[in-house]
């Protein structure tokens, strides 16, 4: 059976993904215990001696844990922000560009999408291999998470707090970790102004692109927009384009899910449009994507164990 070690398996990446893989019986899950989850010669030996391993760790851990394979065996899968522009890494990212699961099913070293780049990639990407959006666009992307996307310490201060903050803004200094991967992966030859905010739930994310359409040279309409998604993700059943006319869009919405949804709302008579990405920062922000990649690269079904 295809063996798979869950290296940071205490974190909330990582129990995550041990609670979906838990029921599991075309795969055998294995994690150190609390005396030896750190222990360099006991990772060691988990990660060389697995088929699959999922890296939930801070980034120098993530880097650490790469040095220490040094059999041909695993196939890896990151979930830290450690390789998402590396060289000899696969963005796993399946839906983003028409052959990427194939990509990523041929894959031996797979990074996970950020949380946030997910949203903007998926809004952006189709719209710069197009052409639609002029490659050297000006590009803002403002979104909010909820907060179990700052892992154990921001869970803790939220939730070990009387009042915590219900919105705050950060990365004020527009240097966050997601930049570099929301400018390779969308092809904008320069970075877009990434502008964050968490807000006081637990799960769930909304990204969002504003654009003047009007300033565009070829001013296309929000339906011209709105196309291009469409037929990017048509037939995908975790990344939908939604054309509901919904009047609010709330942050929970995908919450416990391992859905993403994109809407392309806006005014043709001011030529300006909001696309706005709805997701679970756990889900396809996260552990969802994770699993994904492991069913792909496995050659098991794709959405086993998610919620679509
Ligand atoms: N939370 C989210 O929404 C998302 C997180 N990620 C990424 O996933 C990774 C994990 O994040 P998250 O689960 O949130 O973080 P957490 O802080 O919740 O968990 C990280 C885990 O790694 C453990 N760890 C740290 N250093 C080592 C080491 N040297 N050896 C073994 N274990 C170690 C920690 O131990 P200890 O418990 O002792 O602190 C902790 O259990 C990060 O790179 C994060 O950026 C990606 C997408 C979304
Ligand atoms: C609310 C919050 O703090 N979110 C995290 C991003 C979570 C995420 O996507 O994780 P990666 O670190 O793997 O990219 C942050 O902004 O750093």
């Amino acid at each position: 059976m295809t063996s798979v070690f869950i290296d940071g398996a205490a974190g909330t990446t990582g129990l995550d993904i041990r609670d979906r893989l838990a029921g599991r019986t075309d795969l055998s899950v294995v994690t150190l215990d609390e005396a030896r989850r750190k222990d360099p010669s006991a990772r060691a030996e988990a990660l060389n001696d697995a088929d699959f391993v999922i890296l939930c760790l801070p980034d120098e851990a993530a880097k650490e844990a790469v040095a220490l394979i040094a059999s041909d065996r695993p196939r890896v899968i990151d979930a830290s922000s450690a390789h998402r522009v590396a060289p000899g890494w696969t963005y796993g990212f399946p839906e983003l560009e028409p052959d990427g699961a194939d990509h990523i099913a041929a894959a031996r070293r797979v990074s996970n999408p950020g949380c946030y780049p997910t949203g903007f990639l998926a809004l952006v990407r189709p719209l710069v291999r197009t052409g639609l959006l002029p490659a050297d666009w000006p590009v803002t992307v403002n979104a909010v998470s909820g907060y179990s996307g700052g892992g154990k310490a921001m869970i803790a201060e939220y939730e070990d707090q009387v009042s915590p903050p219900s919105f705050r803004a950060y990365a004020l200094d527009l240097a966050h970790k997601h930049v570099p991967e929301m400018t390779v992966h969308s092809g904008l030859s320069h970075a877009p102004l990434f502008a964050p905010a968490v807000a006081a739930l637990r799960q769930g994310m909304v990204v969002e692109v504003p654009l003047n359409l009007a300033a565009m040279p070829n001013r296309p309409t929000v339906a011209a927009v709105r196309d291009v998604l469409a037929r990017a993700y048509a037939g995908q059943p975790l990344v939908r384009v939604a054309d509901d006319g919904l009047s609010g869009i709330a942050i929970e919405e995908h919450a416990g899910t391992d859905r993403l949804t994109l809407r392309v709302r806006g005014n043709d008579a001011t030529g300006q449009v909001r696309l706005i990405a709805t997701l679970d920062n756990l889900g396809k922000g996260a552990g969802g994507a994770a699993v994904q990649n492991l069913n792909i690269m496995a050659g098991l079904d794709p959405l086993a164990g998610l919620v679509s």
